[in-house]
């Protein structure tokens, strides 16, 4: 045991019912706009080759001549006359999600609220308005959660540094970490729906120096606001570890760390609340014009979703309008196709956590209760799903297809070597699905 003043502060999953809320959601919305949507990935007939929401960093002999003070005016020209936060918001309520994570503040510095902090705000756009106030607002009015994304690196700023090599380089990072302070504090008390803070930028060395500045300002937010939740990416121990400190306890309320990625199995999870942010494309979370390489479908996303919920995850998809304002018909019919699904499956998602049943091949298991559900991605040739209780005294009494609550046959299927009862829930031959279908096991305890 490493003595440390800045490491977690709770082991253990939080027990309270913010954080029950949020466990809870299954489905989420990430939405990643700002000045750089308005290059969507290229300026001047070129294409830049990185994260769309990255271009600011475009340099070498690719880049438009002067591209950094370009991209730096973009916001005179920021005016999303097509912005419509109760479209969005009504749309992300048709997909399913429970919660949206908005971009108040990316890595390029502008923020979509008016700060006082910094002229580098949506105030000084043609725009005007505060855009974080009308997505809270309007997400809220439907029943979704907002959570605030904000980046802490912040390559507009004077003080922002990359690491801390002199006392001028220390210095000016404490008028960084000053600003950085004001600007979290402003957006709690601005929009105190928000439930939670996603942060992201937390990488750069001299940030992870601040184990002592942070440690106090994540207090202060969780003072300023009681039930915060604030995942395991904002800030690193007094050795430097982020996610997780120097003895190996989570920091923050979930584990942050699944960007583009999924845990295989519940060893990955370590018994943490998580969620996943996942890109539709490859590695875009802003706009970009050119889509390149693979670009998931919907049922690639639905897989991830019950993946996600059968090890107690939360799945969060990015959506990364233009610069007008315009969520692109390619999420748009995906946010459909997702959402016809979610309307016929979603018990098998809301409130559901992972079951302790052995992975089948067929799909997933997830849990609520005494009710297992069985969504099918493999039809097996047999239509047989194996199903396989090692719980002593627990058998499953009744089958069902959860769309139409029509009966499915259970078979007795013996016991395996490791003595535990197997059972196939035997799909009809003629139910015919071009979609993942969900079975209900409900189970009792033998007498
Ligand atoms: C790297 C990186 C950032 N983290 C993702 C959530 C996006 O914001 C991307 O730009």
């Amino acid at each position: 045991q490493i003595s440390l003043k800045h490491g977690s502060h709770r082991s253990g999953k939080r027990t309270d019912a913010t954080m029950q809320r949020w466990r809870e959601y299954g489905l989420g919305q990430f939405i990643h706009w700002g000045i750089y949507s308005i290059p969507g990935g290229g300026w001047d007939g070129k294409t830049y080759g990185g994260a769309a929401e990255w271009i600011r960093s475009w340099s070498g002999k690719d880049a438009p001549n002067d591209w950094r003070k370009t991209y730096d005016n973009l916001y005179k020209q920021f005016n999303p006359v097509d912005f419509n936060a109760n479209k969005w918001a009504e749309q992300a309520k048709n997909m399913g999600a429970k919660y949206v994570i908005f971009t108040t503040k990316h890595h390029d510095g502008f923020c979509m609220w008016p700060s006082k902090y910094t002229e580098y705000t949506i105030a000084n756009t043609p725009y005007k308005k505060d855009i974080v106030k009308e997505v809270v607002d309007a997400y809220n009015k439907v029943g979704i959660d907002v959570y605030l994304y904000f980046s802490v690196m912040d390559w507009s700023h004077q003080g922002w540094r990359y690491d801390i090599k002199s006392p001028e380089d220390s210095i000016a990072f404490e008028s960084f970490k000053k600003f950085t302070r004001n600007q979290l504090l402003e957006l709690l008390t601005s929009y105190p729906s928000a439930k939670g803070l996603w942060f992201d930028g937390t990488w750069d060395k001299s940030w992870v120096k601040q184990a002592e500045f942070a440690d106090e300002l994540e207090t202060e937010m969780r003072t300023l606001r009681p039930g915060l939740i604030i995942g395991s990416r904002f800030r690193a121990d007094d050795f430097g570890k982020r996610h997780v400190d120097s003895n190996g306890v989570m920091m923050g309320d979930y584990e942050q760390g699944w960007e583009r990625n999924l845990p295989n199995s519940i060893e990955d999870v370590h018994g943490h609340d998580w969620d996943c942010v996942m890109t539709i494309p490859d590695n875009q979370w802003g706009y970009n014009s050119h889509w390149k390489g693979y670009v998931k479908t919907p049922y690639n996303l639905i897989e991830m979703l019950v993946k996600s919920v059968s090890l107690s995850g939360n799945f969060v998809i990015n959506f990364g309008p233009d610069g007008k304002g315009n969520i692109r018909q390619e999420e748009t019919s995906i946010a459909k196709e997702i959402g016809d699904w979610m309307k016929t499956n979603n018990e098998a998602i809301y409130g559901c956590s992972h079951a302790d049943m052995k992975k089948q091949d067929w799909g997933y298991f997830t849990q609520k209760g005494r009710k297992l559900y069985l969504t099918v991605f493999n039809r097996p040739i047999n239509n047989c799903l194996n199903v396989e209780i090692s719980e002593k005294g627990v058998k499953p009494t009744k089958a069902y297809f959860l769309a139409n609550k029509l009966p499915v046959a259970i078979q007795d299927a013996g016991k395996n070597k490791q003595n535990n009862n197997l059972y196939n829930i035997v799909i009809p031959a003629k139910y015919i699905s071009d979609k993942p279908f969900v079975i209900v096991l409900e189970l009792e305890e033998s007498q």
